[in-house]
């Protein structure tokens, strides 16, 4: 046996005892590997329950006991503390030690840790490795260890390679930054050096969902985990994960501000092993999704310097993570959380190859949804054969949680939300138009809009208060579930063999800009027979809880949801993510878009807009420079679904700083149709710029002397510049302003013309010509100006009647009786709007409401 020793003493640190170690090397062998697998095996074959020498689930059966007991909490209180009740109802999991040794106080728990004679006990039921008080070196077989953990914990045979950089950086105690495409693995970084110390690792996350669906995850891989909200009336998990007990505490950026000194004793204690900050892009004013509380996580630098705290050998190190930060955002990130200046950089690939990425024009008619979703609803009638019958989880009752919260308040949360449908059928048009016409056409694209307009209408991701629970304790299992995922061939042939086959069966997520639409889209769906559930952030927690558990259960079909879903998730078989509407930038859209397949299956990701419309700026609070941002932002995701000739994977990742080194996705819808055909448009870009530079001719404008003379004249604006030349040039007579627009911006992106305003708008309001546009003018040059038509160019042109209609239609203009008709015509139109925009007042409609309030703040 002496030969073995090294074997038995390395299991002995693993955290395993002497007497499973001899029975495992005299059964197996004298290898780690396979006296590994037999141990957990044998632990797994004695009991239904936890890993060998688990006092974890012991606690927490202990606490569910508890818990159970006092289970009658008023029924007045909408929030449940602890997610340990739901722990019993969902996941149920059979193997966790139910056996109660006996309650000992935290002050005893603590003792022991304090005297460093059972870190095991504290540790949880995994087989976590054991390290003392004083955390013995991982050793330079780190590897070796890691790669035991990751088969043992997760069923995967080895390490991603940015992942493999990453806890390199952490174990050189550097900090790190995680820059990797969704679902690429980024909190395998951050969980495994729990795992690999015995320390704890402490995530901040923006999200209880997202902490939830982690911790969730994490205990059916064996591993103990908690999270922490904000607000939570009982501190029994807080006081635990502050002593201890678990490997791994999630927290929100709010509650780790507040918890910073008992975070310090825990670092003497059982010692902190790392600071993650889990979609730390909302650190940063600059991207998506903003957390003024994420900026201050910068205290965690400060006040856990070896410098400060004398026990520290060095610095806690901290990892931050992120699947969508563009350049700005990533110098921001490292600035504002005051990360070190040798912190390392882990970038790998954001190219996503089995998404499907397409765009499509939405013919949205004014009452129904039906065109547009005709393709989705027969997907799922078809798979599920479930006809006729109406189906229906837009908003989950109350019956089976009653003891969670008020059955009054969530009536009367059901009954708001209720009440928003009846709003939107009474307005009786499609809200997601009219928000943005109503937003264009009163110009509130240019003004800050206030605060309680935003709470109305949209959701925003500030709070991370998004289920009825405030905490949960959840403690490892271990499951024989293996989320086996492929990977994707890169092999051009491989690839396109592999995804000409139709789409998997699996869940779709419908993204859509504003509340009311989730409910709207889902209610339609389920009149189809549909299992559809809405969400965003004003229904009842109750039901949003309920959604994610559906979700992760296969039961649901479709979710309709604003922003506020799906941060971080990670459900392996999304098969679909329409965005229903336009996303405010790419990082948002590439984000959520991110959501599917993660099973590296084939996935589709439809941007499905109305493509003759520009987006407008959802309103929000902000300063002037993060308003000419949030602009230049949308106009770039404006930009992406104008495309037609650009792969869209290309664009994605490029946008995103990375070089894209291949020559397509060979999926996207431009991959697979190909560019429209190429035009010369060298005429109508000469008419352009003609009609424009006189208007300059005429004019200097911002010339001092024509100031002071009085002859300074407006610069003229888009519309003014197309009826200049529907009036110049009689064969564009009925020309459509939206072709115009298209043209503009590819006169743009040539660098003939800029925007003249000095602002920056989605799409370009006030063209002024640039020298570079006026000596192409003026060369007389032969050389073609050859341009792939745009979405919106391509769609205006087969929206309309045939061209010689178009000059019939034109040359009526000339005839005094027409045009004495047309313009009666425009006049009763408008009439009409008058009394639409006074409807729209009515204080019976949440629009109604929305108009006044706006108008007041006006006033
Ligand atoms: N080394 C690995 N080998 C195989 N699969 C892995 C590995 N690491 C992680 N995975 C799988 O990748 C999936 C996605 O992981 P994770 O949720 O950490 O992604 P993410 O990068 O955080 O994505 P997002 O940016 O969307 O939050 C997980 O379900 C996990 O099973
Ligand atoms: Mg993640």
């Amino acid at each position: 046996m002496e030969g073995n020793d090294h074997v038995i003493a390395e299991l002995i640190e693993m955290g395993f005892e002497f007497s499973q170690v001899m029975e495992a090397i005299e059964s197996v062998g004298p290898t780690i590997d396979s006296a590994v697998e037999f141990i957990i095996n044998a632990s797994e074959r004695k009991n239904s329950g936890a890993f060998s020498g688990s006092n974890c689930s012991t606690s927490n059966a202990r606490t569910l006991g508890k818990r159970s007991a006092s289970s009658s909490r008023p029924l007045g209180q909408m929030k449940q503390s602890s997610i340990v009740k739901h722990l019993e109802s969902t996941s149920a999991p059979k193997r966790i030690k139910t056996q109660d040794k006996g309650s000992e106080p935290l002050e005893e728990q603590n003792a022991s840790l304090c005297h460093g004679n059972s870190l095991r006990h504290m540790m949880n039921s995994s087989a976590l490795p054991v390290c003392n008080q004083q955390v013995q070196e991982i050793g330079s077989d780190w590897e070796k260890k890691v790669k035991n953990l990751l088969q043992v914990h997760f069923g995967f045979s080895s390490l991603k390679s940015f992942q493999k950089e990453a806890l390199e950086a952490w174990l050189a105690n550097q900090d790190c930054l995680v820059l990797a495409a969704t679902g690429s693995g980024k909190s395998l970084c951050f969980q495994i050096p729990a795992l690999l110390t015995g320390k704890v690792v402490v995530v901040i996350s923006p999200l209880i969902s997202l902490m939830h669906d982690q911790c969730l995850k994490l205990a059916k891989h064996g591993v103990s985990a908690c999270f922490l909200g904000s607000g939570q009336t009982d501190n029994t998990v807080e006081h635990k994960a502050m002593n201890g007990t678990y490997g791994v505490v999630y927290v929100c950026p709010e509650t780790v501000l507040r918890l910073i000194k008992p975070l310090q004793r825990l670092a003497e204690n059982r010692g902190i092993a790392l600071f993650a900050i889990d979609e730390v892009h909302c650190v940063s004013k600059w991207g998506h999704d903003f957390r003024p509380d994420y900026r201050r996580l910068s205290l965690l630098r400060e006040k856990f310097r070896a410098s400060n705290l004398k026990f520290l050998e060095s610095d806690v190190p901290i990892m931050a993570l992120t699947a969508t930060a563009t350049l700005r955002v990533r110098r921001d990130i490292l600035e504002s959380l005051c990360m070190s200046k040798e912190t390392n950089i882990v970038l790998t690939s954001f190219f996503r190859p089995n998404l499907r990425f397409q765009v499509k024009n939405s013919r949205t008619s004014t009452k129904s949804y039906e065109e547009d979703f005709r393709e989705l609803i027969k997907a799922y009638r078809t798979k599920s054969g479930n006809g006729e019958k109406e189906h229906n989880t837009i908003l989950h009752g109350s019956e089976d949680e009653s003891d969670y919260s008020s059955t009054s308040d969530a009536d009367e949360l059901s009954h708001s939300a209720l009440k928003d449908i009846e709003d939107d059928n009474n307005d009786g048009t499609d809200i997601k138009g009219n928000l943005m016409d109503w937003n264009s056409k009163s110009g509130l694209e240019d003004i800050e809009l206030s605060v309680e307009y935003l709470e109305d209408e949209l959701d925003a991701v500030q709070s991370v208060d998004d289920f009825d629970v405030a905490c949960g304790e959840f403690c490892g299992y271990n499951s024989t579930e293996n989320s086996e995922t492929i990977e994707m061939q890169t092999n051009p042939e491989e690839r396109r063999w592999l995804l000409q086959g139709p789409l998997e069966h699996g869940p779709t997520i419908i993204y859509v800009p504003t509340r009311k639409e989730t409910i709207t889209i889902a209610k339609f769906l389920c009149t189809f027979g549909v299992k559809a559930a809405a969400y965003n952030a004003k229904l009842p927690k109750m039901h949003l809880r309920q959604v994610h558990k559906e979700f992760h259960q296969n039961d649901l079909q479709v979710i309709v949801a604003t922003i506020a879903f799906g941060m971080g998730i990670d459900k392996s078989n999304v098969r679909r993510i329409i965005h229903y509407g336009w996303p405010q930038s790419l990082e948002a859209y590439y984000q959520e878009a991110g959501r599917a397949g993660r099973d590296g299956k084939l996935a589709d990701c439809v941007l499905f807009v109305n493509l003759s419309r520009i987006p407008t700026l959802l309103p929000s609070r902000r300063s002037e420079e993060q308003t000419k941002q949030a602009y230049k932002m949308l106009s770039d995701c404006f930009r992406y679904g104008m495309g037609t000739a650009t792969c869209r994977a290309k664009i994605l990742v490029e946008y995103f700083g990375e070089s894209f080194d291949r020559e397509n996705c060979l999926l996207c819808d431009v991959c697979v149709n190909g560019p429209p055909e190429l035009q010369d448009l060298k005429e109508e870009a000469e008419i352009f710029l003609r009609v424009l530079a006189s208007y300059y001719a005429q004019t200097s404008y911002g010339d001092d002397n024509a100031i002071r003379r009085g002859r300074q004249r407006e610069k003229p604006n888009f519309r003014m510049l197309t009826s200049g030349i529907r009036q110049q040039f009689p064969k564009f007579t009925a020309s459509d302003h939206i072709w115009w627009q298209g043209l503009a911006r590819l006169l743009e992106d040539k660098g003939y013309i800029r925007e003249g305003d000095g602002k920056k708008h989605v799409s370009i309001k006030f063209p002024e010509p640039t020298d570079f546009g006026l000596s192409f003018l003026h060369s007389g040059t032969e050389k073609s100006f050859l341009v792939y038509p745009e979405a919106d160019m391509l769609l205006s042109l087969t929206n309309q009647k045939s061209y010689s209609s178009f000059s019939d239609w034109g040359k009526g203009w000339a005839d005094p009786e027409i045009r004495r008709q047309r313009l009666h015509g425009r006049k009763s139109r408008r009439t009409k709007c008058k009394r639409t925009s006074r409807r729209r007042q009515d204080r019976k409609t949440v629009r109604g409401r929305l108009t006044e309030k706006l108008s007041m703040k006006k006033r």
